[in-house]
């Protein structure tokens, strides 16, 4: 397995691998030869009896390895004793797209003999992971690193030794480097493939490729203004665009569409790569019926492609809003086959009073909307790639005033830039 590994990987030593420790990163490489160098921190951190592995997970097949990724985590921790310590990692080319792989970092503190090594022999030769220990050297400074291959009947052996040692944090943050069509999609083809590839695995992936249009044309502009609501959850879009729908005699869509309510359940219980291009999926379908309605009437629309991306993006970085993808970046760009809405709204409201809203309201919430509550530096992420994203760009309106008084706010902006 390992070899098949590497050849899926290489340039090995030009790699670097980050551990993420308590939400912060710790970044190491590897070398051939041996140079001197200090323990990175993330090993300097360790005591005397810890034993330290990697588990990476890879495949040429995107669709297992999403899954396969998620599946590893829930087994560790049911099969892992009580001693071990996981932590996300990962390791990628500096600057090098589509190059990040993630995976585990394993710390055991257990004493005397443990089982990490068997279930982690047992699933280099089973599964698509690329397992290595890290061993520290007599001098008690320099720490190795050992590619694990499965020998025949044996459980393990060690494929290839490698010299650990710190690495400089790279200038943008390696999660930007996998997001351009595996977290967010900027073609109708690009979000079917995805689907289409997983329709043996999840059966109702066949019937929402059933509900697609053929083919999405974003030039097609309807002859009514189409408006955008967006915002995070309990800011207040659903009392405004009903408000909206009546006060214009307006056409009131979503995305995802009802026709799709059915299986949302069913892909947000699986990993970003099919859960985002469910969604992704969703607003081409919304997008044809607001090139049909916008030929009658006005359409208002709760949610699109803003809200798309700006979780996608969001949930992909971590840490603070420093490790977005910078400003400009083509992750924020509009899908070009994707209709263009007329104007997008974006509700922002104080948290506290966004709170207050959710606790009044008392309705159940998904996980990003919990993950939202509990974690400021997610909802400061979408915040922000919500107003990273541009083609068009989101206009903010402050929801904190009545309901009415925020209508009339946003009417004065549809009648200043849509001439309704
Ligand atoms: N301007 C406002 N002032 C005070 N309360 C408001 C205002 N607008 C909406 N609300 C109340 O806040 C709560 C959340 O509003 P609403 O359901 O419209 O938000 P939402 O953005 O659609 O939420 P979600 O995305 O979770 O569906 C509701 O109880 C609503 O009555
Ligand atoms: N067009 C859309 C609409 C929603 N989502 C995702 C983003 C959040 O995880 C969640 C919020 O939706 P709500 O609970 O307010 O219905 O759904 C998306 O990705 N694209």
């Amino acid at each position: 397995m390992a070899g098949r590994m590497m050849a899926l990987l290489p340039r090995w030593s030009s790699r670097v691998f980050a551990v993420e420790l308590d939400g912060a990163p710790f970044y190491f490489a590897v070398q051939e030869s041996h140079l001197g160098e200090e323990a990175p921190r993330v090993f300097r951190k360790t005591q005397p009896r810890d034993r330290c592995y990697s588990l990476l997970v890879c495949s040429k097949d995107r669709i297992k390895t999403a899954r396969f990724y998620g599946e590893l985590e829930h087994k560790l921790l049911r099969e892992l004793p009580p001693e071990c310590d996981l932590s996300p990692m990962s390791s990628f080319l500096p600057n090098v797209r589509d190059s990040l792989i993630k995976g585990y970092f394993l710390k055991d503190s257990s004493e005397g003999s443990s089982p990490v090594e068997r279930l982690l022999g047992d699933l280099t030769q089973r599964e698509p992971v690329m397992v290595c220990s890290y061993c520290k050297g007599e001098d008690g400074q320099q720490w190795t690193q050992h590619v694990w291959s499965h020998g025949g009947s044996k459980v393990m052996e060690v494929a290839k030794k490698y010299y650990v040692v710190p690495s400089e944090a790279p200038e943008y943050h390696p999660s930007a480097l996998n997001m351009i069509n595996s977290d967010v999609f900027y073609s109708l083809e690009e979000a079917r493939d995805v689907l289409q590839k997983c329709g043996d695995i999840i059966p109702e992936a066949m019937s929402v490729l059933e509900l697609l249009p053929s083919r999405a044309e974003a030039r097609n502009k309807p002859d009514f203004p189409v408006i955008v609501i967006e915002g995070l959850d309990a800011t207040g879009k659903t009392t405004l665009t009903e408000s909206l729908r009546e006060t214009l005699g307006a056409t009131l869509l979503r995305s995802p569409p009802q026709c799709l309510s059915p299986w949302r359940d069913r892909f947000d219980q699986e990993p970003p790569l099919i859960r985002r291009a469910f969604y992704a999926l969703g607003n081409y379908i919304t997008a044809e019926q607001m090139g049909q309605e916008g030929k009658k009437t006005p359409v208002i629309v709760d949610r699109f492609w803003h809200s798309t991306a700006a979780y996608a993006i969001a949930t992909a970085a971590s840490g603070p809003v420093c490790n977005l993808p910078e400003e400009g970046s083509e992750v924020y760009c509009w899908p070009s086959d994707l209709l263009q809405p007329s104007l997008v709204v974006l509700l922002t409201l104080d948290p506290e009073e966004r709170k207050r809203r959710l606790r009044n309201r008392g309705q159940g919430k998904t996980n990003e909307e919990q993950e939202l509550d509990h974690n400021q530096l997610f909802r400061l992420r979408v915040e922000e790639a919500y107003r990273r994203i541009s083609g068009p760009a989101c206009v903010s309106v402050d929801a904190s005033p009545s309901a009415d008084q925020v209508l009339q706010q946003v009417l004065l902006l549809i009648r200043g830039k849509c001439h309704l």
